[in-house]
């Protein structure tokens, strides 16, 4: 895989952000999971073309968010406009590659017949064959299995497994892409190739990734941030203005220290609540 300067892209991109088109937007976006509100009045947007990470600890409601992006989530309420139509329009279904956290592959078929066969679901038909025998070729290099082209997917690490997953999602050239932790368990050098590719998708494709993690190192490869916590969005801009406005040195720090400041607001509201309910109480007979 090509060689890339996260850092170097990032400044750039984060220069243009501004002037960057939205691939996402959310306006008070609640979605409620058994009995429990796991979404809490989400304002948002994902700008096109850029990588933005979705960061927060585990059980934040990072998964929730995806699923609503695309589509899946039931009991969802507010505005949530992707690639500029409603979200779940089926129009969406061919322009949004998804990739879980499990991977959706086929272990009695190789990597290669994996791929042909979601490439002939994409691209039926014998007039596609020359483009779907590209797509696949071009998937399989993308995720670096050249070399395990012929190996069955049940034989592969999980790793490989997951990569086979997202050759699946990269076969019909995405608009945007929505990958729930695609490193989790990946070794430093593969979490390197892999966000390589990323950045390449979102530079040479004009790709909009959406990335979730619950490891703040991540963070800094992303051009944009979406920082989670208890279902709200703590905080949303570029890793090096989220260092800047915090005074930290890293986004792990700047993360820790807006939850601080927020659990510092939460106890004065509640202890204000109290001091109101206090006030207004009948004074006993
Ligand atoms: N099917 C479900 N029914 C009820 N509650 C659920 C369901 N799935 C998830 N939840 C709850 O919703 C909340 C958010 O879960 P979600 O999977 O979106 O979090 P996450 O940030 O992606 O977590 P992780 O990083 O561990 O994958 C959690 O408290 C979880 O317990």
């Amino acid at each position: 895989m090509m060689n890339y300067s996260a850092g170097e892209a990032a400044d750039k991109a984060s220069t243009r952000g501004a002037a960057a088109t939205a691939a996402v937007t959310a306006q008070n976006l609640t979605a409620t999971r058994g009995d429990r509100q796991v979404l809490r009045g989400l304002d948002f947007t994902v700008p096109a073309g850029r990588i933005t990470g979705l960061l927060g600890p585990s059980g934040c409601g990072k998964t929730t968010l995806m699923r609503t992006i695309v589509g899946t989530q039931a009991k969802v309420t507010g505005t949530l406009q992707v690639l500029g139509r409603p979200a779940g329009d089926p129009a969406l279904r061919s322009r949004i590659g998804y990739v879980t956290q499990a991977p959706s592959v086929y272990d009695d078929l190789t990597v290669r017949q994996n791929l042909d066969y979601f490439a002939a679901v994409l691209l039926p038909g014998r007039a596609h064959r020359h483009d779907r025998r590209t797509a696949v070729d071009r998937a399989i290099e993308d995720v670096d299995l050249a070399d395990h082209a012929g190996s069955l997917a049940g034989r592969l690490s999980g790793g490989q497994r997951s990569r086979v997953s997202l050759a699946v999602a990269l076969l019909g050239t995405p608009e945007l892409l929505v990958l729930d932790e695609p490193t989790v368990g990946l070794d430093p050098v593969l979490r390197r190739d892999l966000w390589n590719l990323f950045h390449r998708l979102a530079a040479e494709r004009g790709t909009t990734l959406l990335v979730s993690s619950h490891v703040m190192d991540e963070a800094e490869r992303c051009h944009r941030l979406l920082l989670m916590r208890e279902g709200e969005i703590l905080a949303e801009d570029t890793p090096e203005a989220l260092r800047r406005r915090n005074d930290t040195a890293t986004v792990e720090e700047a993360f820790l220290h807006l939850v601080d400041a927020a659990n510092t607001r939460a106890a004065q509201a509640a202890r204000a609540a109290r001091g109101n309910e206090a006030t207004t109480e009948e004074p006993r007979p």
